[in-house]
């Protein structure tokens, strides 16, 4: 008989509601949530005054494999993640090579099967080049079980900015369409005027005026123009601007949704402010940008115009970070803290629980077509975290997992910590303990199955 995990007393944060009870799991599902379960060939875990949530879905990571594993690799990336409370993550095409066929796709998903501590996603990326090969291709194959998920990206680049191509693959194609959303054009102009006048060594406080909010607006505008015009299904990702937020719509439930869009935990954390303190740090690509769009990020989070959280984990080496403005590379590793900066917002009152679960949780499922994941429900996957809400801790080199080994938010004290996360039904971190045999168990998004 395989053994089952008995969670008891503790408070289930869940589809609006938070509920003291127990809930029994085995078999990698969720089988009971309630009193009263017979304690036989069950281990028992104690949740009094702990709080469980579905584990977190991180729809946008860069966990650099392959091609860039000096950075960071599925391994390596997945144990952050769940050490944060994440369970599953979608995963962006810009490794190396670019992916823009189904066999460099099928090749991530080969990787992630043996590797991966987290259930585990890829999106495909679509240029200019491989245009007519994805309009041809049956999709049904991609993320999501009726919704398929394509990154639009350029040659080396994440940045969507060919009018043509765009109206051409709207067109043309049902699948969920995700855009890093910044006029090219508009950046290049910036960046030649601070060129000239700081020629490599830009002051990094100029970041947010180089990729600019004109640049974000425009992008996000004409992205949603042309995709209303074909009913396309598209996703914005990362919004950094308050402008930006006045595109998206809260009348309607998400699953009806044609435009739907997220913001990365970093933009609801950090402003320009943080940039003499922290420096190239901080560059990301959307800019951090100002302490107004900030709060209108958030605004937007709380009253539903934005759907859901993600991260943009971006590793890269200290090395090629510290660098003048223009060789210094942008992102940052985030996976392992999102769901910690989420609490401190519920510690300062600026959210709720529940709002956490929805905007982490359900909706990244609901977003991408995720079966019988996001939500504490009996019959799901056992993906679940437990979180001490009374737990003060700070972030330092040695307690950072990502492979790249530092952090922007190094020296920052936090006042919750993730205690266990389950993948699956499966324990695998409990305490600053992996369970390593967990590795190769992780499924796929795409049909909960292990993709061989
Ligand atoms: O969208 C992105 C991509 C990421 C990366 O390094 O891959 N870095 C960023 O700053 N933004």
């Amino acid at each position: 008989m395989t053994e089952k995990t008995l969670i008891k007393n503790i408070s289930i944060v869940n589809e609006g509601q938070i509920i003291v009870t127990d809930i029994l799991i085995g078999n990698g599902v969720i089988l009971k949530i309630g009193r009263n379960h017979d304690a036989l060939d069950t281990k028992v875990i104690d949740g009094t005054d702990k709080y469980l949530l579905p584990g977190i879905i991180d729809a946008q990571v860069h966990f650099r494999e392959p091609g860039l594993t000096h950075k960071g690799n599925i391994y390596s990336e997945s144990r952050a993640a769940v050490a944060g409370g994440v369970t599953s993550f979608i995963d962006m095409p810009n490794t190396f090579p670019n992916v823009l066929t189904m066999d460099i796709l099928n090749e991530k998903y080969q990787i992630a099967s043996e590797k991966s501590l987290a259930n585990y996603g890829f999106l495909l990326g679509v240029n200019d080049d491989n245009l007519d090969y994805i309009i041809n291709l049956d999709t049904s194959k991609l993320l999501g079980v009726t919704d398929d998920g394509l990154y639009f990206t350029k040659k080396g680049n994440l940045l969507a900015d060919n009018p043509e191509t765009m109206e051409k693959l709207f067109a043309n194609c049902k699948s969920i369409i995700a855009i890093h959303s910044e006029k090219e054009q508009i950046v290049e102009e910036n960046e030649n005027v601070y060129r000239e006048k700081y020629s490599d060594d830009v002051p990094i406080a100029f970041h947010p005026q180089i990729r600019s909010e004109k640049a974000c607006y425009e992008a996000s505008k004409r992205a949603i123009d042309i995709a209303n015009k074909h009913k396309a299904r598209l996703h914005i990702l990362h919004l950094t601007t308050e402008a930006e937020t006045h595109l998206f719509r809260n009348d309607i439930p998400l699953k009806e949704k044609n435009i739907t869009t997220e913001v990365s935990v970093h933009h609801l954390w950090f402003s320009d402010q943080d940039y003499e303190r922290l420096g190239t740090l901080i560059k990301w690509n959307p800019a951090i940008k100002t302490e107004k769009d900030k709060k209108g990020l958030l605004k937007a989070l709380l009253d539903d115009r934005i759907d859901i959280v993600t991260t943009d984990h971006a590793p890269h080496t200290l090395e090629e970070k510290q660098k003048p403005y223009f060789q210094s590379m942008s992102g940052a590793p985030i996976v392992q803290h999102s769901l910690n900066i989420m609490l401190e917002f519920y510690k300062q009152g600026l959210i709720s629980l529940e709002k956490i679960a929805e905007k982490m949780c359900h909706n990244p499922a609901t977003l991408y077509s995720i079966e019988n994941r996001g939500f504490i429900r009996e019959g799901y996957f056992a993906d679940l975290s437990i979180v001490d809400l009374d737990s003060v801790w700070t972030v330092s080199k040695e307690n950072i997992l990502s492979k790249c080994g530092w952090s922007p938010l190094e020296g920052t004290t936090f006042q919750t910590k993730v205690t266990h996360s389950f993948v699956n039904g499966n324990l695998v971190y409990n305490n600053g303990q992996f369970n390593e045999s967990i590795k190769g168990k992780a499924l796929t998004l795409t049909n909960n199955t292990q993709r061989k």
